[in-house]
Formats: C-alpha cells, structure tokens, sequence
C-alpha cells in the first residue's frame, strides 16, 4: 500500500485498514440523504453497533447521524464522513453537491471524508471543482479521501464500460483521492486493468439489493479475485434481513475467517 502525504493522513489511512493491511470492507449509509431510511426500524445506532461489530473496517455517515451514533462503536471501526448529497427527489439526482466539510468532519472526529462524482451528468463540472477543492482541504488538514466515482448521466448508455470507469478512476486519482470508489466492471480482466492502472487501491460498489445472498458473496469473491482493494456495500447490508450477518459474512470473504 502506498501512502500518501504527512504523517497525520499516513495514520489516518492506515487506521481504515483495521483487519488486514491490504483489504477494506466499508459500509456506507449515505443513501439516507439519497433515498431515505437505511435502519429498517432499528435505528442507527443498533446498526452501526452491529456493522462495527462484525470487522466492518469503515462505515459512511452524514454528520447530522453521528449525533445518533454512539461514539464507543468507532473504537471497532472508522468513520468516514459523507460530503455529497442529492435526493431521489430532485430534477437532477445525479447533480451531486456539497453539504459537509473536512475541518468540519475532523471536528466530529471522522478518520476520512468521502465525495460523491457522477462522470457524464449534466452537473459533472460542478461535482469534479467539488472534489478537486475537497483533496486540496484534505491535503490541508491530512484527511484520507474516498471518491465514490460512478460514470452516470444522460449521455451514458454502460455505466460498467470498462473504459468509463477506468476514467473515473482515473479522474479521482489524479484531483487527489486516496482510495476510489466504483462499480465492478463485471469481468475479472478487465477489472485487473483498472486496478492495474490505479494509483490508489480501488474497491467496488455492492450495487442494488440482491435477495440471494449467495450471489452477492460470489460477486464479492469475484471481484476480489481482480485484485480490487475491497467493497464499499450499502444495499446489500443494511437492507439484509440480519446486516451484522451480512457484515461477518462478507469480512469473512475479504480478511479471511
Ligand atoms: O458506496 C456506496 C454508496 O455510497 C455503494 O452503495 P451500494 O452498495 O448500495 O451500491
Ligand atoms: N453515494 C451514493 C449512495 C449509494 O450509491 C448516492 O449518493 O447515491
């Protein structure tokens, strides 16, 4: 693993990687803002508990929901702080904008921030300035930062072309992000050129909710088997029937029994 900059953003870093030193899994539940409730009725506190104990390396709040949160879970697990929103609602959903900061995130103790891209919307231009200006606060204050980078927009037919997402990729790396976020391209080899090409490790999305556990788990292994980082897998944990199963299933699958 390579680090990057001063010593602080080098602990930070190296703090995600609580359960080995070369995988993540992360458990973003930023889709609060997106779409609406991810607890199911447990509430978010049960939820982080159960996600921080099950090897969950890094979960993705909104600032207001740590104000819900027990702080003691981040002893098990890291806290990324979500910098992006848009609704479902809205005319533009991919128009992605920033609602958080990153002085802001560390005062609430976050170990990183995440920004949000959707390459090929209509609001591209704003969303690329967003995280450009997002790495230059991070390299300020050495804050680790996740870009969450999905080709998405009118003009984008296979949000999986291995092409696209390797730009994205390539976009995020280049402003400055740590680690990159995007969608598995859905084949083995051409997902160990992208990761081959990356600068920085990249870990893929768990994609819409899956009712068969078994193909979600063999859509992680494969992925794995590309050499990607890790996973960053919202739907497919936090809508499972137990997602603190889920969780020990999948960091079972990532760092090993
Ligand atoms: O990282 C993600 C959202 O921020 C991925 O979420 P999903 O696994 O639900 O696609
Ligand atoms: N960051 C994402 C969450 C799921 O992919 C979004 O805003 O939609």
């Amino acid at each position: 693993m390579i680090s990057n900059g001063a010593f602080g953003r080098r602990l930070r870093l190296r703090r995600l990687y609580r359960n080995d030193s070369e995988r993540l899994l992360i458990v973003p539940l930023d889709h609060s803002v997106t779409q609406g409730p991810v607890t199911g009725g447990t509430g978010i506190d049960a939820l982080v508990g159960r996600l921080a104990t099950n090897r969950v390396d890094a979960i993705v709040l909104h600032k207001g929901a740590l104000r819900h949160v027990d702080p003691e879970w981040f002893s098990a697990t890291s806290l990324i702080v979500h910098l992006s929103a848009s609704t479902v609602l809205a005319p533009d959903p991919d128009a992605k904008y920033l609602v958080a900061g990153v002085e802001e995130s560390l005062r609430l103790g976050a170990d990183a921030v995440s920004v949000h891209v959707n390459l090929g919307s209509d609001g591209e231009q704003r969303q690329i300035a967003d995280l450009a200006a997002v790495a230059e606060a991070c390299d300020r204050w050495n804050v680790p930062l996740l870009a969450m980078m999905y080709p998405r927009g009118p003009r984008i037919s296979n949000p999986r072309d291995p092409a696209l997402v390797q730009h994205a990729v390539t976009v995020a790396a280049d402003l400055g992000a740590d680690l990159v976020k995007t969608p598995y391209v859905g084949s083995v080899a051409e997902m160990k050129e992208i990761v081959a090409c990356a600068p920085v490790p990249v870990v893929t999305v768990g994609g819409p909710r899956n009712d068969d556990e078994g193909q979600v788990l063999a859509h992680v292994a494969e992925a794995l088997n590309s050499g990607v980082a890790g996973v960053a897998m919202g739907r497919n944990v936090f809508e499972a029937p137990d997602p603190g199963a889920m969780a020990g299933k999948l960091a079972d699958l990532i760092h090993g029994v």
